[in-house]
């Protein structure tokens, strides 16, 4: 497809979009259900969004789920690149033409959602948010039965391979680990645990092991999960009497890759499901790949018994690349998607994004994808300015409580006083919390400090709230993404002043 959409491809466009879109988690769709698909460009879909934290968000944690879910629906590997179009929400608004159910509410609400943050997550009621409906695609499904050992059965995502993957001494141990399992599955190390911070490839190395597995042992049976789809299942079986489906969905598997752990915390029956499902295949010799953000003994609100169990394999952590191994990735993946960039724009990305392997590819790509649409190509000075709100580490401007106290109470329904306040009404309570966990976060402030700032109150309070916050971001990505939201804000406050 091209440029120039007619009116039947924009249609077709926006109905793929549509069932990219059905299938993400709830986290993911609040920041999606605004955007707009605008062209699809040889494998570079184009979607425009209203502002910049929105296109941060689809830019970083909601890409590989997005991208992933668009490559299905397309059947063809896409890149996502997000531009903004301030107009866009009202337009939508308008022609209300995209779903806009339940999630919504968080975005534009989010501190009046608290009553749910102690369930977990529950699916849509949408009959397409199971993820059976999807897989294998409703295009193949509709042609072909079911076949077996299949990368779309698997939920690959046909762009994380060994061969893209850069080694380098911060995931060198990663990947060799990830190789040996994958060239002998439930012999090498069973279970394997890889860690490590968001954006360092360990999604990446899983899936390069769902591929490899397929082509060594093309019959083998090998299914990629994130731990909330794992979760929504759980629950979905629950709720519909369909357990013993459940079970033999993840039992006849022979490599399980399952993705983010952490967010099995804090879940009981979903933890007690895993436990058995793990144990059937671990009994079995059948290879479980798991990713963490970090080492299973630090995730405190699991049950002891599956946290014993992660540990009975190999447990191996992923790093931040080192500069050389940034400007390499960088150079792969100009190579891989065609983007043709000079080698000081590479070297200053990589020289600018330290610690997030995603947010170095976005660069690149929203440096690239600039150029491309002005019709020009992208060099060293382009990129400054396109980038110029990279801002390398070490440069980071202060954040003062002041800053955290006017965004938080600009974002949610109270004000500077009233989270200074004795008042103790529920979500003022949360709001205050986060403000205090972002004063630890983004300040040096000690904790009797902060406490000082909000109303004098004693350095417990503060410990608290941190402990709390911490725990439900952990759990709930509804959490996740406000504070994500929130501290974006502060930071782009801080930038200006
Ligand atoms: N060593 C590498 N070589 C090439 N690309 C990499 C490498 N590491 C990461 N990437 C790329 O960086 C992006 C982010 O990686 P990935 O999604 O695997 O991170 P993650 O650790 O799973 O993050 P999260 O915990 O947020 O899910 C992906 O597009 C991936 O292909």
């Amino acid at each position: 497809m091209n440029d120039g959409l007619g009116a039947s491809a924009e249609q077709h466009l926006a109905e793929i979009w549509q069932r990219a879109v059905d299938t993400l988690s709830p986290g993911a769709k609040v920041w999606v259900y605004s955007a707009k698909p605008l062209t699809l460009h040889n494998n570079i879909l184009i979607v425009a969004v209203q502002d910049d934290l929105t296109r941060a968000q689809l830019e970083s944690r909601v890409r590989p789920a997005l991208e992933h879910a668009i490559s299905m629906a397309l059947q063809q590997e896409t890149r996502l690149v997000v531009t903004i179009e301030p107009g866009l929400s009202e337009s939508l608004h308008q022609q209300d033409d995209m779903s806009t159910k339940g999630p919504v509410t968080y975005a534009t609400d989010p501190y009046r959602r608290e009553a749910s943050y102690g369930q977990e997550a529950e699916p849509d009621d949408d009959e397409d948010d199971d993820s059976d409906e999807f897989v294998p695609s409703w295009a193949e499904r509709k042609t072909s039965p079911p076949r077996i050992g299949t990368v779309a059965e698997a939920r690959l995502n046909p762009r994380y391979l060994f061969e893209n993957f850069v080694i380098g001494s911060s995931n060198r141990f990663a990947h060799a680990a990830a190789v040996a399992v994958a060239e002998a599955p439930g012999k090498a190390y069973n279970p394997l645990v890889i860690h490590g911070e968001s954006g360092l490839g360990k999604t990446h190395l899983l899936h390069a092991i769902g591929h490899y597995v397929l082509n060594l042992y093309p019959s083998s049976r090998v299914r990629y999960v994130n731990s909330e789809e794992f979760t929504n299942d759980v629950i979905n079986a629950i709720r519909e009497n369909r357990t013993a489906a459940l079970k033999r969905k993840y039992r006849e598997i022979d490599v399980l890759l399952v993705d983010d752990i952490q967010f099995l915390e804090g879940k009981e029956s979903t933890q007690t499901e895993f436990f058995h499902t793990f144990n059937a295949l671990h009994n079995e010799n059948k290879q479980i790949v798991m990713t963490s953000d970090r080492p299973p003994k630090n995730l405190t609100t699991l049950e002891d018994r599956l946290r014993n169990r992660f540990e009975w394999g190999l447990t191996t952590d992923v790093q931040p690349p080192d500069l050389e191994t940034r400007i390499a990735i960088l150079r792969k993946k100009a190579a891989n998607e065609k983007l043709t960039a000079p080698a000081d724009v590479l070297e200053f990305i990589a020289s600018k994004v330290q610690t997030n392997i995603r947010e170095l590819e976005g660069a690149l790509i929203r440096a690239t994808a600039f150029a491309n649409l002005n019709g020009t190509t992208v060099d060293l000075q382009l990129a400054q300015i396109v980038l110029k709100d990279l801002i390398a580490e070490g440069e980071e401007p202060d954040i003062t409580a002041g800053m955290i106290m006017a965004q938080t109470a600009a974002y949610s329904e109270f004000s500077i006083d009233d989270l200074c306040s004795t008042n103790r009404s529920r979500n003022l309570v949360l709001a205050r919390q986060i403000a205090m966990y972002l004063c630890r976060e983004l300040t040096d402030m000690s904790l009797p400090k902060i406490g000082q700032e909000f109303g004098n109150r004693d350095h417990t309070t503060v410990m608290h709230a941190d402990r709390k916050i911490r725990k439900l971001m952990a759990e709930k990505h509804a959490v996740y993404n406000q504070v994500t939201e929130l501290t974006a804000r502060i930071k782009q406050q801080a930038r200006q002043s």
